[in-house]
């Protein structure tokens, strides 16, 4: 293993040999979030009919330029029967254009002339207001392609389609174990030297976001056999397995040594800040299945950073989602100054896009125990090591987004 691994390599070998998860059918309904196993054919023209954009009327441009009868009423919803050759239809937004019409004026454009005429002014075009058949969707083409995230629009097309259910990616399951003698459950009493376990709903939230369904969100004391305990029954009932603390050298940092005895620890000590001491490795699953375990640094800020910059893109590669295995990158202006020590420190920043390029502001204390910094984060700027930075110098910002 390099001394300090980059954190580009770090990335390659946990993501080699990650397989797809398997797919299942979900009802629309509760495919909120999900990841299209599938590509989606569609299997009709959207819209189905030529119809109307506006609440007007409906008639051959030649006709144009004269009062005509409105010889029939057609709203969203109903069948229009063939136009009577000179006169308009009264339509409204949605209604179908009945054969015989090819454009259709907006009713501000008129003037009504008593209880069946309408004065129509000239110069329609073939087409004015009309929404051509198929002009969104046309059938037999694709459209929404595998590895999509079923988001509002996304969900939305499927329903424009008549999809009832859809093919997704399984989601990873996900055992999450947080470690150390000091923790306590928030709603308990703390006595001296106790702090709340933050990092749990912290990265259960994150972990979700990301795409996995958290089956189990565990403790273990700062026990070596008890570490090695929960870490086995951990693999045997999921697809990946996440830890917070005890990857460091102290006497009672247990994670690396468990896993080192039960499987295999591949990746270690990152040339990274905050994150250092992220471990990677597997561990042995039911049915001779080898799964992948990622174990977190404890400082709260190391475990947020390490899950946005190594969790998002495993769940990602798992769940077959491309959108998801980088994270957009902008540059921004540095409105701080530092200076870096020799790792790559990924520093918390908001950005301000009121100017071009953005100004990222770093939040003033950037130790990893000061969960305060990403609470107001929204990106990570990255600063190479030992660099100085100054004011104005160009950053490159990864987005913290959740698409
Ligand atoms: N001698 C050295 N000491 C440390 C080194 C080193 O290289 N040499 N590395 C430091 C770095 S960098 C980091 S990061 C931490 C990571 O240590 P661990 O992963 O072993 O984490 P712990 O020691 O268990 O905890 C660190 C810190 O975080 C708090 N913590 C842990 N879990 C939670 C939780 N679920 N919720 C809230 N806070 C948590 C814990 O109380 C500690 O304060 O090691 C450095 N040390
Ligand atoms: O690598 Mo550690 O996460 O700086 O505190």
């Amino acid at each position: 293993m390099p001394d300090l691994y980059p954190v580009e390599l770090a990335l390659e070998k946990m993501l080699e040999g990650v397989a797809p998860q398997g797919v299942e059918q979900c009802d629309l309904g509760l495919a909120a979030g999900r990841i299209l196993a599938d590509s989606m054919m569609a299997t009709m023209d959207v819209p189905a009919f030529d119809n109307s954009a506006m609440d007007g009327y409906a008639l051959h441009h030649i006709d144009a330029g004269k009062a005509l009868k409105v010889s029939q009423r057609i709203a969203a919803g109903v069948q229009a029967s063939a136009l009577q050759p000179g006169t308009c239809a009264r339509i409204f937004t949605g209604g179908q254009v009945p054969p015989g019409a090819d454009c259709v004026i907006a009713q501000e454009s008129t003037e009504s002339k008593g209880e069946d005429e309408v004065w129509i002014p000239e110069g329609l075009r073939a087409g004015n207001n009309i929404r051509p058949q198929g002009c969104d969707v046309r059938q037999g083409e694709v459209c929404l392609t595998a590895g999509s995230i079923l988001e509002a629009a996304a969900l939305g097309q499927l329903a424009s389609q008549g999809f009832t259910r859809v093919p997704v990616r399984i989601r990873p399951r996900l055992v999450l174990l947080t470690t150390g003698d000091e923790l306590i459950e928030p709603g308990k009493p703390l006595a001296p030297g106790q702090i709340y376990n933050s990092n749990q709903p912290m990265l259960c939230r994150l972990l979700e976001r990301f795409g996995a369904e958290v089956v189990g969100a565990w403790h273990a004391p700062d026990s070596y056999e008890k570490t090695c305990e929960l870490l086995q029954q951990a693999a045997l009932k999921s697809d990946l397995v996440v830890s917070t603390g005890g990857v460091s050298v102290g006497e009672e940092d247990h994670v690396k040594a468990a896993l080192q005895s039960l499987g295999s620890l591949e990746v270690w000590r990152l040339d990274l800040r905050p994150g250092k001491p992220l471990a990677y490795g597997h561990l042995p699953g039911s049915q001779q299945r080898s799964i992948p375990f990622v174990g977190l640094p404890g400082n709260p800020v190391s475990g947020y950073v390490g899950a946005w910059l190594f969790l998002r893109p495993l769940l990602a590669k798992m769940l077959a989602c491309p959108r998801r295995l980088e994270l957009p990158r902008i540059q921004a202006e540095a409105q701080f100054e530092a200076q870096n020590g020799p790792r790559r420190h990924y520093m918390r920043v908001r950005l301000n896009y009121q100017s071009s390029p953005p100004k990222a502001e770093a939040y003033l204390d950037q130790s990893s125990g000061v969960l305060s910094s990403c609470v107001q984060a929204d990106a990570l700027a990255c600063v190479p090591g030992d660099m100085r930075v100054s004011q104005g110098d160009l950053l490159d910002c990864f987005l913290l987004v959740h698409d």
